[in-house]
């Protein structure tokens, strides 16, 4: 099958009522991982790739190692799409590229760190939606700035995060400004804040309704019906990673991420795409450390690739099946990006704001 729809994708998700992983993908073990879990369980996939991932794998491997995914799991439903892209320019390359689906990120200015205002915020993603739409292309937007409510730190750790103290206001996305912002850009996916935060440093304690605001999902929903919400930042560093990496060398400090009952809870009131990267990882981490401390004389690289590889094949098939995507795979049709686009053209893709 060609790449799909993310539009597609989320759609199915939000009528039969489950969540889909977006992983985060830079090079050939994670791709696998990620392909291999969704094929033991049927489930649809998105592979989502940041600009950290393309400056490192490079444009062409990036585009490559995810086509060779279709040609390898022809079966498997398969959204390419770029993360956090940081200005219209940057979607038009990746759209270019045979992205099939492309985040919008105008929450921040396009240096990533400095809050954006909501005009701003409207024209970047209004016009990206207009160029998008036109070839069948998915649009994920974001409104609000992900950050720490305990602390107010907006925590950059992974190279797209805003710098410095926000005030919860900007840390929580308001349901009534999405509702507007969806009127202005017709995007397809919102990103909202609500607590979580990227990388592994999110919460100090296992996280509570005041820091990690759950009920806000449910008012956005209830105002922007058929606009798939998106939750960053929603790796939930599981603690037995943690132990096992700091038992083999590792040294990294207690912290605790988002529950997966929680995602569970948000997946019933409209979150469709759940983005995780950090989980992969600590599960890549803590299988090659352990590998490598067990077998001090080994070196070569695939036999510590091979563990890693398989951790973060477990890591993944552990979230589609907690999220709901066990077998739903085969019964998404797969349309064309063409297709797709013609039905936007009529207004069949239309979004419903209360
Ligand atoms: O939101 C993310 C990518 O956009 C990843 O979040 P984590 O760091 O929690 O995995
Ligand atoms: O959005 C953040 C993702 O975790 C990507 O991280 P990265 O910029 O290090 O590739
Ligand atoms: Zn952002
Ligand atoms: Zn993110």
């Amino acid at each position: 099958m060609a790449l799909v729809s993310m539009r597609e994708l989320l759609d199915h998700a939000a009528v039969n009522g489950y969540g889909i992983p977006a992983f985060n993908v830079n090079n050939l073990e994670q791709v696998q991982a990620v392909m291999t879990a969704a094929d033991e369980v049927g489930a649809p996939v998105i592979l989502q790739a940041s600009a950290g991932a393309r400056k490192y794998a490079g444009e062409p491997f990036i585009k490559h190692l995810i086509q060779a995914a279709t040609e390898q799991w022809p079966h498997i439903p398969l959204v390419m799409h770029q993360d956090h892209g940081q200005s219209p320019a940057v979607c038009q390359g990746a759209i270019n590229l045979g992205f099939s689906s492309v985040m919008m990120d105008g929450s921040l200015l396009e240096d990533g760190k400095t809050p954006a205002d909501f005009a701003y915020n409207v024209d970047v993603t209004r016009r990206v939606v207009e160029m998008a739409h036109l070839a069948g292309v998915s649009v994920e937007g974001e409104l609000g700035c992900l950050g720490n409510l305990e602390t107010g730190e907006a925590g950059e750790e992974d190279g797209i995060g805003a710098v410095g103290k926000l005030d919860h206001s900007q840390m929580l996305t308001d349901p009534e400004e999405a509702a507007q912002f969806v009127k202005a850009t017709g995007l397809d996916a919102l990103a909202i804040a609500i607590g979580t935060s990227h990388g592994a440093y999110k919460f100090s304690r296992k996280p509570t309704g005041d820091i990690l605001a759950i009920s806000r999902v449910k008012e956005i929903h209830a105002r922007i019906p058929n606009t798939h919400l998106v939750m960053h930042g929603s790796s939930s560093v599981p603690q037995e990673l943690l132990a096992m990496i700091n038992q083999y060398g590792g040294q990294m400090k207690q912290t605790y991420g988002v529950p997966v009952e929680e995602i569970q809870e948000a997946i019933k009131f409209g979150v469709r795409k759940i983005n995780i990267d950090t989980d992969i990882r600590l599960a890549m981490t803590a299988a090659c450390r352990k590998f490598l401390f067990e077998n001090p004389d080994k070196f070569d690289a695939r036999e510590w690739l091979k563990p890693a590889r398989e951790a973060a094949k477990q890591l993944c098939k552990q979230r589609y099946l907690e999220f709901g995507c066990e077998g739903q795979a085969p019964k998404i049709k797969g349309e064309t990006l063409q297709v797709v686009a013609a039905r936007y053209a009529k207004g069949e893709l239309a979004q419903v704001v209360r």
